[in-house]
C-alpha cells in the first residue's frame, strides 16, 4: 500500500515557513558556492534524487522514508556531488529536529526553486523516516548517455507522460554538470541560478555539436560554451518530446505551470496524504517584511 502521511503534532504553516526562511537565508549567505552559482541547484537536484528512486511497481523508494540519510543511498555514484546539499542542510535539521528527513529534503528543493524566482510549489508535509533496511538499492537514477526511448521508458516507472517528462527536465536550466561528479562538464548558460525556460530556448536555438569531453563521454556543446547531456538533447531529437520543447520555449508561463505540477507529482509519488488537508504555499523572503 502507499505510505500514509502522518501530521507532525501541532506543526502548522508558520512552523514550516520558519524552516523555509532558515534555508532561504542560508542560501543568500552562502552565495559563493560553486563559482557563485550557490546551493540552490544542488538542493533541487537532491530533492529530485531522493524522489527519483520511487518504483510504482512495488511502491519502494521515493521521498517518504528519507533514506538518503543512510550511507548506501548517499554513496550511490549517481548521487556524487549531493554531499554539498546534505552538508548545507545539517544545521537546518539540528535547528528543527521535529521535521522528518523526507520533508526536509523536499522542502529544501521547493525553497530553492521559489528563491530562484521559479513558480510557487504547493508542498505537503507528513513523510515519516524509514529504517535503514528500507533503503532502496543503488542504480535507480537515470543514465545521462541515453536516448529518447530510454528517457520515456525510465520515467514510465513513475507513470509520467511525455509532457511531464519534458516539463520536469526544464530544471536543467539550473546549475551545471561537474566532471568530477558525473563525467560531464559545463554550464547550461548564463542564468544558472535563476529558474527560467532557457533550457528549452537554448535547446532549439543553439548550434549543438556532439563532442567527447575530457572524461571520454559524449556531450553536446555550443559556441557560447553551453552544454547539454545526450538525454537533454533527446528531447529535440524525439518528435513527441520536441513539440513540448517548442511549447515551453515560446511560453514560460506554460512551462512554470506544467513544471510545478510535474515536480509536485515527483515529490509526492507513492504517498497517501489522506485527509491531511491542503498543501502549503510558502512566501518567498522578498514577499515577507523581513
Ligand atoms: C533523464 C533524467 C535526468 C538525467 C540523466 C540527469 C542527469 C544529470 C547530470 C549528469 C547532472 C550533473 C551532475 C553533476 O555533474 O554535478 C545533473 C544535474 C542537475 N540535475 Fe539532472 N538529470 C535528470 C533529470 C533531472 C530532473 C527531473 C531534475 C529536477 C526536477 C534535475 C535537476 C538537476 C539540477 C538542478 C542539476 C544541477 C545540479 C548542480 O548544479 O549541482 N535533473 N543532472
Ligand atoms: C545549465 C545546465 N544545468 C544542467 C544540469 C544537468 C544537465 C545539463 N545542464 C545544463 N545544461
Amino acid at each position: 500500500a502507499l505510505h500514509l502521511a502522518k501530521a507532525q503534532d501541532g506543526k502548522s504553516l508558520e512552523d514550516f515557513q520558519k524552516v523555509y526562511n532558515a534555508i532561504a537565508e542560508k542560501l543568500r549567505d552562502e552565495d559563493e558556492f560553486d563559482g557563485y552559482i550557490g546551493y540552490g541547484p544542488n538542493l533541487v537536484r537532491l530533492s529530485w534524487h531522493v524522489s527519483g528512486t520511487f518504483d510504482k511497481n512495488d511502491n519502494s523508494g521515493g521521498s517518504f522514508g528519507g533514506t538518503y540519510r543512510f550511507k548506501k543511498e548517499a554513496d550511490d555514484p549517481a548521487n556524487k556531488g549531493l554531499q554539498n546539499a546534505a552538508h548545507f542542510l545539517e544545521p537546518i535539521a539540528k535547528k528543527f529536529p521535529w521535521i522528518s528527513h523526507g520533508d526536509l529534503y523536499t522542502l529544501a528543493g521547493v525553497t530553492a526553486l521559489q528563491e530562484m524566482q521559479g513558480p510557487k510549489i504547493p508542498w505537503r508535509p507528513g513523510r515519516v523516516d524509514a529504517d535503514e533496511k528500507d533503503t532502496p538499492e543503488n542504480g535507480r537514477l537515470p543514465d545521462a548517455s541515453q536516448d529518447g526511448s530510454y528517457v520515456r521508458h525510465y520515467f514510465g516507472r513513475f507513470g509520467f507522460t511525455d509532457q511531464e517528462i519534458v516539463a520536469l527536465l526544464g530544471a536543467h536550466c539550473l546549475g551545471k554538470t561537474h566532471l568530477e561528479n558525473s563525467g560531464y562538464e559545463g554550464p547550461w548558460g548564463a542564468a544558472t541560478n535563476t529558474f527560467t525556460n532557457e533550457f528549452f530556448v537554448n535547446l532549439l536555438n543553439e548550434n549543438w555539436k556532439l563532442e567527447k569531453n575530457e572524461a571520454g563521454n559524449k556531450q553536446y556543446n555550443s559556441e557560447k560554451g553551453y552544454m547539454m547531456l545526450p538525454t537533454d538533447y533527446a528531447l529535440v531529437q524525439d518528435g513527441k518530446f520536441r513539440k513540448y520543447v517548442e511549447k515551453y520555449a515560446k511560453d514560460q508561463d506554460a512551462f512554470f505551470e506544467d513544471f510545478k505540477s510535474a515536480y509536485v507529482k515527483l515529490l509526492e509519488n507513492g504517498i497517501d496524504f489522506g485527509k491531511l488537508g491542503k498543501a502549503y504555499v510558502f512566501k518567498t523572503l522578498d514577499e515577507q517584511d523581513s
